[in-house]
């Protein structure tokens, strides 16, 4: 077993944003859209955004090699499955949440580099706590699992709604949209439909 230290915290390390700077761009919107940033229950909202921008941009930071350093030498010449991972991230285009769930599946290398099983859930984080748009998410994620595990193949399928959509714009509450990206061995037919129809029916 090889063992590389990964914050054993649930949620991920702050972004380290500047705060001052998004308390001040805050303050600035507040005023903007016609509001008191000085009224009682908008005092400390400048504050409090900014500490929640850390927390939805914490991934920017995070190096997608720390999360799968801890990996085991497993025989297991067969799919890995982890489904139905939710996440939330930030839609680049209007900065409001998109949010579903991710289903994330390999076949080990022939060296049986296998990763633990919470390092999948950790590495959606990574990339879902940025700016983004779905269907880059959903390549970084196939391609870091490529990059540091060597699998035999990856498949990464993403369900997501957003907001953008549901509650602006186009005004559409329930549309989803769902992205897939498959690499190696899962690109032949039956591997995939082996997979596709595990992540749609378990
Ligand atoms: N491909 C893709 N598009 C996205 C994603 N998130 C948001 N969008 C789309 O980005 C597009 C931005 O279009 P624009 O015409 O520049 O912006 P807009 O006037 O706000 O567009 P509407 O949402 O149609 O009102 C919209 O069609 C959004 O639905 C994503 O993850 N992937
Ligand atoms: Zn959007």
């Amino acid at each position: 077993m090889r063992d590389v230290d990964v914050d054993d915290e649930a949620e991920l390390a702050p972004a380290g944003v500047d705060r001052p700077r998004i308390e001040a761009a805050v303050r600035e919107i507040l005023e903007a859209i016609g509001e008191d940033p000085d009224r009682e229950g908008l005092q400390d909202t400048p504050k409090r955004v900014a500490k929640a921008y850390d927390e939805f941009f914490a991934g920017l930071k995070q190096d997608p090699g720390d999360m799968l350093g801890t990996t085991f030498d497993i025989a297991h010449e067969e799919l890995v499955l982890v489904k139905d991972i939710p996440f939330y991230s930030t839609c680049e285009h209007h900065l409001v949440p998109f949010h579903g769930t991710a289903h994330i599946g390999y076949i080990p290398s022939p060296e049986g580099l296998v990763t633990g099983l919470s390092k999948l859930a950790r590495l959606v984080e990574v990339f879902a706590r940025r700016p983004q748009v779905q269907e880059r998410l959903t390549t970084q994620i196939v391609e870091a699992l490529m990059t540091h595990l060597s699998p035999r193949g990856a498949i990464v399928v993403i369900e997501a709604e957003h907001m953008c959509m549901s509650m602006r714009g186009v005004r559409k509450p329930g549309a989803k949209t769902v992205t897939s990206a498959v690499r190696g061995q899962l690109r032949d037919s039956s591997t995939r439909s082996e997979a596709m129809s595990l992540i749609l029916h378990g």
